[in-house]
C-alpha cells in the first residue's frame, strides 16, 4: 500500500516562492491503477515526483509498504526505490546502449551476474513484444517501441509499484492505445499498482480504476470515475471531462496513415503552455523556413486550460521536423503525432 500524507512542496526562486503542492493526501491499494489528471502547471509531476522522492516534500509523509520513505538514510531510500520502477515521456533511453543492455542497465548496476541479468532480460523482453530488437539500438525505434523498452528497463528490479509521467503523451493515437494495454497487461500479470499522471481524460478512462484531478496544487477530487462525473458542475473537471482531441481536418482524414512514411509529414496536436503560445512557435517556424500548414487554433484561458491548442502540418524535411520537436519539448510544450499525411 502507497500513501501520501499532507504533502507540500514550494519552490523558491530568487525572492519568489512558489506552492506546487498544497496538502495531498492519496491512498492506493497493491493493483490499483491511479490516474491523476490536470492541466499544465497543475502539480501532476512535482508529486509524482514525490513518490519516489526525486523530489523531496517539505511537509508530509511518502508511506510506502508501511515505512516512511522520507527520514531513510541514501542505503536503505536507495533499497526502497529500487521496487518504484518509473517511466517518462520522453523514454529516457540511453542511446549508445542496445536495447538488451538499457533493459540490463539497473541489474548491473544491482552487481547481478550476467547469466541471470540474460534470462531476465529476455523475459522482459518477451513480455513488452520486443524479444526480436534486442541488439538494436534506440534510434531505430519507433516511438512506442522505445516506450517498451524503458517499460522492462522499469521492470528489472522487480517493482511493486510503477510511476508512469506522462507515458503516452508524445505518441499517436494507435500506439498510446497498444502502450496502455501493456500497463494494463503487466497491472494483471503482476500485480504492479501503477501511478500515472495525464492531462489526457482518455488515458484515464482507459487504464485508471481510480482518478484524482489537481489544480493548483491541490486535490479537487479523488475516486472512481463516477465521483469525477459526479463533480463535473465545478469548472476544472467539466473542462477536463469535455476536453477532445482535436478533430483531423477533412482534408487530411482519409490519407492519415499512423506510421512514418517517405514523404508523410507529422500532423501535430500542440498544447501551448505558459512559457509558449502559438504566436511564438509560428515566429520560430518563420525564422528556420519551415513549411507548414496551420489547421486549426483554440484559444485557452491563461491559468485555466495552459495557453491553448493548435493542429500543425509539418512539411518539412525530417531533420528540421526533429529541430522542431526539440523546440517544443525545451519550452515543455506537449504534443501528439495524429498521423503522418503528404
Ligand atoms: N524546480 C522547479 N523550480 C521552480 N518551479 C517549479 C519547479 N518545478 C515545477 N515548478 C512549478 O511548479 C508548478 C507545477 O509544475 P509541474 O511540472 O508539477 O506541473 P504539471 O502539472 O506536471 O505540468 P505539465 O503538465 O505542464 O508538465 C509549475 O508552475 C512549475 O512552473
Amino acid at each position: 500500500m502507497i500513501e501520501l500524507k499532507n504533502i507540500s512542496k514550494t519552490f523558491h526562486q530568487g525572492k519568489q516562492s512558489f506552492k506546487a503542492l498544497d496538502n495531498i493526501n492519496l491512498k492506493l491499494e497493491q493493483g490499483d491503477i491511479l490516474g491523476i489528471i490536470g492541466f499544465s502547471g497543475a502539480g501532476k509531476s512535482t508529486l509524482i515526483r514525490c513518490v519516489n522522492l526525486l523530489e523531496k516534500p517539505d511537509t508530509g509523509q511518502v508511506i510506502v509498504n508501511g515505512k516512511d520513505l522520507i527520514p531513510l538514510r541514501h542505503a536503505e531510500l536507495a533499497n526502497e526505490r529500487k521496487k518504484i520502477g518509473m517511466i517518462f515521456q520522453h523514454f529516457n533511453l540511453l542511446s549508445s546502449r542496445t536495447v538488451f543492455d538499457n533493459v540490463a542497465l539497473p541489474l548491473e548496476l544491482d552487481g547481478v551476474d550476467k547469466a541471470t541479468i540474460a534470462g531476465k532480460v529476455n523475459s522482459l523482453l518477451k513480455t513488452v513484444g520486443l524479444q526480436d530488437k534486442a541488439n538494436e539500438y534506440p534510434k531505430n525505434l519507433s516511438g512506442g517501441q522505445k516506450q517498451r523498452v524503458a517499460i522492462a528497463r522499469a521492470l528489472a528490479n522487480d517493482p511493486h509499484l510503477l510511476l508512469c509521467d506522462e507515458a503516452t503523451s508524445a505518441l499517436d493515437p494507435l500506439t498510446t492505445q497498444s502502450i496502455l494495454q501493456l500497463l494494463r497487461d503487466i497491472n494483471q500479470q503482476f500485480r504492479i499498482t501503477i501511478l500515472l499522471i495525464t492531462h489526457e481524460m482518455e488515458v484515464v478512462k482507459a487504464i485508471c480504476n481510480h482518478v484524482a484531478v489537481i489544480d493548483e496544487g491541490k486535490l479537487l477530487v479523488k475516486g472512481g470515475l463516477e465521483e469525477l462525473y459526479s463533480e463535473s458542475s465545478h469548472p476544472i473537471i467539466a473542462q477536463l471531462l469535455t476536453e477532445r482531441e482535436m478533430e483531423v481536418p477533412v482534408r487530411l482524414r482519409d490519407s492519415l496513415i499512423t506510421k512514418p512514411a517517405k514523404n508523410k509529414f507529422p500532423l501535430l496536436e500542440i498544447s501551448f503552455n505558459k512559457d509558449l503560445n502559438v504566436e511564438q512557435l509560428l515566429a520560430y517556424i518563420h525564422q528556420e523556413n519551415m513549411i507548414y500548414k496551420l489547421y486549426r487554433v483554440e484559444n485557452g484561458q491563461p491559468g485555466v486550460n495552459g495557453f491553448g491548442r493548435a493542429q500543425l502540418h509539418i512539411q518539412t524535411d525530417e531533420m528540421q521536423t526533429e529541430v522542431l520537436l526539440g523546440y517544443l519539448e525545451k519550452y515543455g510544450v506537449k504534443y501528439k503525432i495524429k498521423g503522418y499525411a503528404g
